[in-house]
């Protein structure tokens, strides 16, 4: 299994730290590391960056992303603002959600709530060349519905 390490933050002290609630499960629950006394809130149609207080490191292969929670995304119309947002394995700066809220009332990001799902997948690199012409294919340029016309 891939090793995911994480360090947290001194804001982040006392929250859950990431980990599968089911034994399938996908993704992983971040959790808003924001002060008791200060929650966040998000107008409609605003936006928020919302620290998490973890950094992570994760083998060079892999990424991480930032997905939404259906939940909140159902409830509230609150989703990630740049999903799936992309941690890369080389990032080492605090892991942030930017949540976007879509719904007709502010929203109020407190301490600890779960705003967030961490995937990590692996990812394939590539190697960039230029061309003059490329291989032709049966599709050739179809494309944006161009199937079953
Ligand atoms: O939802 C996100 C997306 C990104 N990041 C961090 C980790 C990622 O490795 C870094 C850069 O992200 P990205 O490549 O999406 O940002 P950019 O706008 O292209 O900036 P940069 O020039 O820093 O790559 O920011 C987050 O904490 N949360």
């Amino acid at each position: 299994m891939t090793e995911i390490r994480f360090v947290r933050l001194a804001h982040a002290q006392g929250l859950p730290a990431p980990r599968y609630e089911t034994e399938a499960a996908a993704g992983m629950d971040l959790a808003a590391a924001v002060p008791e006394d200060e929650p966040i809130m998000i107008a409609p149609g605003a936006r928020a960056l919302v620290p998490t207080g973890l950094l992570l490191q994760f083998p060079v292969g892999f990424e991480a992303q930032v997905r939404p929670r259906s939940g909140l995304a159902f409830r509230h119309g609150v989703t990630v603002l740049n999903a799936p947002g992309t941690i890369d394995a080389d990032y080492r700066g605090e892991l942030k959600v930017l949540l976007v809220n879509l719904g007709e009332e502010d929203f109020l990001v407190s301490r600890g709530a779960r705003i967030a799902q961490l995937v990590v997948a692996a990812v394939a690199r590539a190697e960039v060349t230029e061309a003059d012409a490329l291989d032709p294919t049966t599709r050739g340029e179809g494309g944006f519905g161009s199937t079953g016309r």
